[in-house]
């Protein structure tokens, strides 16, 4: 049997389970809040345009609007100066191998627990490969935090000196991409970088290492204790948005059952 019809078999009989990484598009969940002097980010909006009504008797559907990176979303190259000249950096242009690929889940929830400032480090990276083998190239890697679980004004954890939200150093982004060269970053937060983020140098280190390493970041995440440490596969496949900077996407996992 091919390993498609295999892995179809598999998906049937629930050997291989499919676990969903995603957040509700919701009017009420939370956007990234940006210094008063910049652009905002918009929540997601939709307005009925029928419902079975003299509008459209037959039919329901809705007007959608939102941001690029509202919600469980994906960030491309060109959405960071860093990765403005990347070739094929925005979501239209990707190749599409990229979307589909495996996923290592690095778990943070004790520390995130502990210090809503939480640091992922070179030291907690080594650490998770001392238990679980070198993080291959070309994987994703998602930082586990279980603030997916937050909800409220606990999500952004906003303080008069901006968010507290756990996140990589510069040192572990660059680790991460320049030594184990993987396909990109997710994050249960609002964004890939920390809530104090714009203080590092590179100020949001993540944004700017990965996307100027063509790489590609995952945020707003959802589920990530139901993933293993390694061996699941990601799928994640953004908008084909013309000359987009990111998009609301589905993302999904597929888990085998041991
Ligand atoms: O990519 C994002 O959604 C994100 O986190 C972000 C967007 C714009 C500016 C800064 C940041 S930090
Ligand atoms: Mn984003």
């Amino acid at each position: 049997m091919s390993t498609l019809s295999d892995l179809a078999v598999k998906l049937t009989s629930g050997d291989v389970r499919v676990i969903d990484l995603t957040h509700t598009l919701d009017p009420d969940f939370p956007v990234i809040i940006l210094p008063p002097e910049f652009g905002q980010c918009a929540r997601f909006r939709m307005e009925e345009v029928s419902a079975y009504d003299h509008r459209g008797p037959a039919w329901k559907w809705h007007n959608i609007s939102m941001s690029e990176h509202t919600g469980t979303h994906f960030d491309a190259p060109v959405h960071w100066i860093s990765g403005r000249d990347v070739p094929n950096g925005a979501v239209d242009e990707i190749d599409p191998a990229a979307f589909v690929g495996s996923v290592v889940v690095i778990d943070c929830s004790e520390g995130a627990a502990e210090d809503e400032d939480f640091e992922l480090t070179p030291a907690v990276i080594e650490a998770w490969e001392s238990e679980h083998g070198q993080i291959p190239a070309g994987a994703w890697v998602l930082m586990r935090t279980d603030w997916s679980k937050r909800r409220g004004a606990a999500y952004l954890n906003m303080r008069d000196d901006g968010a507290h939200s756990p996140g990589p150093t510069p040192d572990a982004i660059r680790m991460l991409v320049e030594q184990r060269d993987i396909r990109g970053f997710g994050t249960e937060t609002v964004g890939t970088d920390a809530g104090q983020g714009a203080h590092y140098t590179p100020p949001y280190p993540a944004h700017y290492i990965l996307h100027g390493a063509g790489k590609y970041g995952l945020q707003c995440l959802a589920n990530l204790d139901q993933l293993p440490a390694t061996g699941a596969v990601l799928m994640a496949a953004p908008l084909k948005i013309k000359n987009g900077t990111g998009s609301p996407l589905r993302v999904l996992a597929m888990v085998e059952n041991t």
